[in-house]
């Protein structure tokens, strides 16, 4: 019942159909099916070792899949350069001798000035713009990360374990920021977490592997 409501509103982004997924004799995944919307945070949980990480490098073609069929809205990929962008709990994929602004403007070629200075204000940069990650928090490197990912109109972010090296009060914080952020943009997230409380804060919908 559900479902059928969140359909008439919102894209299907992504429908995985009796997918399977094996590491040699490890079967991780047989006949796994799921659906991914427009506008929600799905978060991925599950005790180590069940398959949260590789079911999202599987959506992000990062993994190929054994069986089954993984199809993607094609609107998903309409005007945007990196369809699929990931955030990773170290999130060491900035350029170290590029400063903030930098590191956003290499995955958009021209970027006009005021969408730069739109995106810094969104993940609240705008006064560290000119800093180089070494002078950067976690939380901060993160946020640079999620810019990245806005200003290539990418309609998913995919995040495994985001906040998980984070101290309490800036993982609360991020996990304002991402709510708020989600809220304004509709942006769908995957997420990964081990942590009961940031999946019941974050979640429109829970699935368990
Ligand atoms: N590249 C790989 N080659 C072989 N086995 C792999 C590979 N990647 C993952 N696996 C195996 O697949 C299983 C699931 O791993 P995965 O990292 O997806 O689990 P997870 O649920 O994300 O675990 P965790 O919560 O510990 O991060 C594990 O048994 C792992 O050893």
């Amino acid at each position: 019942m559900n479902n059928t409501v969140h359909q008439e509103k919102n894209k299907t982004w992504i429908k995985i159909k009796h997918m399977k997924k094996a590491f040699g004799a490890e079967v991780l995944f047989e006949d796994f099916n799921l659906e991914v919307y427009e506008n929600e945070i799905l978060v991925l949980m599950g005790p180590s070792g069940a398959g949260k990480s590789t079911l999202l490098n599987v959506i992000g073609q990062l993994e190929p899949y054994d069986g089954g069929e993984m199809l993607y809205h094609p609107a998903l990929f309409e005007g945007i350069s990196v369809p699929l962008p990931f955030v990773f709990q170290e999130f060491d994929t900035l350029l170290p001798w590029k400063t903030v602004e930098g590191n956003i403007r290499l995955v958009a070629k021209g970027l006009t000035e005021a969408a730069l200075n739109e995106v810094l204000e969104t993940v609240a940069l705008s006064e560290h713009r000119h800093k180089k990650p070494g002078a950067l928090s976690g939380g901060m490197k993160q946020r640079v990360g999620i810019a990245r990912a806005l200003v290539c109109h990418s309609k998913i972010l995919l995040m495994d374990e985001p906040f998980g090296s984070l101290d309490r009060e800036m993982r609360l914080k991020m996990q304002d920021f991402l709510l708020e952020l989600q809220r304004r943009t509709g942006l769908t997230i995957i997420l990964v977490t081990h942590d009961p409380e940031e999946a019941q804060r974050l979640a429109t919908r829970i699935i368990r592997l």
